[in-house]
């Protein structure tokens, strides 16, 4: 082991009430909203090519021309309580929130810059009914904070000479005003959802980080930070110089989820989801492949199955509104969850080894087992395989728990389980109640012949 002074301060997972609810959770919401969501990835007629939040890094307009549209941020269609009810709906238990994206525009008015909606002729700030209307529903909120910058005049992508790290001191200045800021305005806020910290600018900051972090979680205790906040003092990213998770739980899932639990190294983790392949931020053309609710479903199934967070993106419009495509997806899967969520939440890896049906989960500190199906076997048998001193005390559908399923042991600890499929393709759960074995090895189903 390296001595680290700025590496992770923690090994394992924390326990507190706090983090015990985020790691039940299961499904979350995210939302990018900010002046790129105006222009919504088109310039003058044309396309941007690649994600709508950041067109400002497209030589296709200039810089100033960008900056320009905090003159038009009237979100005249915006409704907090309609965002909160629609992620309340599709079952989410908690809402993560771009406070400040890369272009350093600010949700809320903060004192620190004069780039905020206080400055547009909105003139009122976003983040506070957002924060009440999702807490009133019900979600917890996490906040998304872009370290990099580009409004920002002390920014730099590396410190090469004298003037840039006076630059960077000052920005180092802004960004811990910010944040503490944030934390001061907003203290119902459980979290912080760190982006923009791959520059080699804030890579070196490591004691500077280091010492935030703290200060932050003294300023907020139990305050749940990730792991792309800050590097160790040897630029490590995420995992420290000791392959321990720095922050509390692990950032890197964009876009992608693990295959096996051996990916998220006994960490907790969420993975963020973008509806289109790749765009976070609103965009006008929604085209490319556009994941369907059932892709989604069996996204969160695999994500809860391996112990995370399944953390799905919207992209509302410049004038505030949600589009009708995302507002359907969120309550075809809002359906789904209304009927299955017990397999969802507060649930995690069971620990057994994944069949082709679909992903097992299990209900923490109970003897319950979830079969969450996506491919019905023709056979109609679904197997499963338990540890050693494990037994099928009960099986059932979750929609119908009074009809018991036949068990069928194909050989010791090794079992079919027989369930019709339902009649639409849609995903269905199949509970497992299961119970130490007696020591006669006894088991209340048949043997197979
Ligand atoms: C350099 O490639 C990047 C950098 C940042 C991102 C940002 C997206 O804009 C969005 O905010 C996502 C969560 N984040 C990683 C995406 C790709």
């Amino acid at each position: 082991r390296i001595k680290l002074k700025h590496g992770s301060h923690r090994e394992g997972k924390r326990t507190d009430s706090v983090m015990q609810k985020w790691r039940g959770n299961g499904l979350g919401q995210f939302i990018h909203w900010g002046l790129y969501a105006i222009p919504g990835g088109e310039w003058n007629g044309k396309q941007y090519n690649g994600a709508a939040e950041w067109i400002r890094s497209w030589n296709g307009i200039p810089k100033s021309a960008y900056d320009s549209l905090i003159y038009k941020f009237n979100p005249i269609n915006f409704n907090a309580d309609e965002w909160a009810s629609i992620a309340k709906n599709m079952g989410a238990k908690y809402v993560t929130i771009t406070t400040k994206h890369h272009d350093g525009f600010c949700l809320w008015p903060s004192k620190y810059t004069s780039y905020t909606v206080a400055n547009s002729p909105w003139k009122k700030d976003i983040m506070k009914p957002l924060v009440d209307a999702y807490d009133k529903a019900g979600l917890d909120v996490i906040l998304y904070f872009s370290i990099m910058d580009w409004n920002h005049p002390g920014w730099r992508y590396d410190i090469k000479t004298k003037a840039d790290s006076i630059a960077f001191e000052g920005f180092k200045k802004f960004t811990r005003n910010q944040l503490i800021e944030l934390l001061t305005m907003y203290p119902k806020a459980k979290g912080l959802w760190f982006d923009g910290t791959w520059d080699k600018s804030w890579v070196k900051q490591a004691k500077f980080a280091d010492e935030l972090e703290a200060e932050m979680r003294k300023l907020r205790p139990g305050l749940i930070i990730g792991s792309r906040f800050r590097a160790d003092e040897y630029g490590k990213r995420h995992f420290d110089s000791n392959n321990v998770l720095m922050g509390d739980y692990e950032q890197g899932w964009e876009r992608k989820l693990p295959n096996s639990i051996a990916d998220v190294h006994g960490n907790d983790w969420d993975c963020v989801m973008t509806i289109p392949e790749n765009q976070w931020g609103y965009n006008k053309a929604w085209k490319g492949h556009i994941k369907s609710s059932n892709e989604l479903i069996e996204m969160t199934a695999k994500a809860v199955s391996l112990g995370g967070n399944f953390v799905l993106n919207f992209g509302p419009k410049g004038d505030g509104s949600i589009r009708d495509e995302e507002k359907k997806l969120a309550s075809e899967i809002g359906d789904w969850m209304k009927v299955n969520s017990e397999a969802i939440y507060n649930c995690e890896y069971s620990g057994l080894e994944k069949q082709d049906w679909g992903y097992f989960t299990k209900k923490r500190e109970k003897d319950k087992v979830y079969l969450i199906i996506f491919n019905t076997p023709v056979s109609g048998a679904y197997r499963v395989k338990l540890p050693a001193k494990t037994a099928i005390a009960k099986s059932y559908l979750l929609t119908n728990p009074n009809m018991d399923l036949r068990v069928e042991e194909v050989h010791s600890n090794e079992y079919f389980i027989y369930a019709k499929p339902t009649t639409e393709a849609k995903p269905f759960v199949i509970v497992l109640d299961t119970k130490k074995k007696e020591n006669n090895g006894g088991n209340n189903y048949e043997k197979a012949k």
